[in-house]
């Protein structure tokens, strides 16, 4: 059966990570760049879970775990290095249906994290169902090379304008005519280049006055 592919937002989520080596610090960091609320426990940590305990982004519980851990969680990691351990958190997860990401059982998993490749806003991700981990990462850096920074500015361009469109009446038809039309004219390439003279000629022509490469990237935050 296929992975149904979703994007969550976390932000301020409560997030369960039980174990504190290389795998469930990957995990952590992953976490927290995303605004949840993460709590590890674990009998022993890496130096950057006590760091980020210390600093106080992250709750850490030094101890072995315990089922009422799960309590309030939004989402469970299990990364301990005891299959009988992350198999409990696997059985709790699922009294309490929290969904639950097992390090060593990619069966058990509801959801398994894929590769990512960053472009401020936009993800590109790799997933294999978790048959081959060795190949969502070599196909990650296949991607990597591939799109550059410059899809970043296109998409905070594009948001941009799309905000400001949308804000004047929708009106989906025509809104799809012009944003494709902006895209078949290489404003990839031509952000690439940073050849915003042509940027802001074609904007004129597509949209009208007022929408500059300048404005419009400014005006853009990446979330
Ligand atoms: C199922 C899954 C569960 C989950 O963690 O979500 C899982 C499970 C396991 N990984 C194992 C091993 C390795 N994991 C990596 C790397 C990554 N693993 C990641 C995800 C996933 N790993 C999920 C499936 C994702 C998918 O569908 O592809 C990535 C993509 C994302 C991330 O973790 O952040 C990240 C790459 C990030 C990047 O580089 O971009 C490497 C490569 C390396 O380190 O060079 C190796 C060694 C090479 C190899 O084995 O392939 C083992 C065996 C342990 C053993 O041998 O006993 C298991 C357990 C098992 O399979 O039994
Ligand atoms: N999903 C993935 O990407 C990968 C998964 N793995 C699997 O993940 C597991 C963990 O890998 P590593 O982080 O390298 O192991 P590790 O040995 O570095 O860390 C294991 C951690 O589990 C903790 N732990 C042990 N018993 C515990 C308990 N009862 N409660 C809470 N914490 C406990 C230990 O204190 C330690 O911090 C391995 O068993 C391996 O099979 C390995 C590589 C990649």
């Amino acid at each position: 059966m296929p992975c149904y592919p979703v994007s969550l937002d976390i932000r301020g989520r409560r997030c369960l990570v039980v174990g504190g080596g290389a795998v469930a610090t990957r995990k952590v960091r992953a976490l927290i760049r995303c605004g949840a609320r993460v709590t590890v426990v674990t009998p022993a940590a890496s130096s950057e879970i006590e760091t980020l305990a210390e600093s106080r982004r992250i709750e850490l519980k030094a101890r072995i775990y315990r089922s009422g851990d799960m309590e309030g969680m939004f989402l469970v990691f299990s990364a301990t290095d005891s299959r009988p351990v992350n198999s409990q958190v696997h059985a709790d997860a699922c009294q309490h249906n929290i969904l639950c990401n097992i390090a060593d059982q990619p069966a058990a998993c509801n959801f398994t994290v894929p590769a990512v490749v960053r472009r401020g806003d936009l993800m590109l991700t790799v997933s294999t169902a978790g048959k081959s981990p060795a190949l969502s990462r070599r196909l990650r850096k296949v991607l990597e090379a591939q799109f550059g920074p410059e899809y970043g500015e296109a998409l905070r361009l594009m948001g941009a304008i799309r905000t400001r469109l949308l804000g004047n009446g929708h009106a989906p038809d025509a809104h799809r005519k012009r944003f494709r039309s902006v895209l078949d004219r290489d404003l990839i390439g031509l952000i690439r280049r940073k050849d915003i003279g042509t940027i802001d000629r074609i904007l004129l022509e597509i949209f009208g006055p007022g929408y500059t490469f300048e404005s419009l990237i400014t005006a853009e935050a990446d979330t």
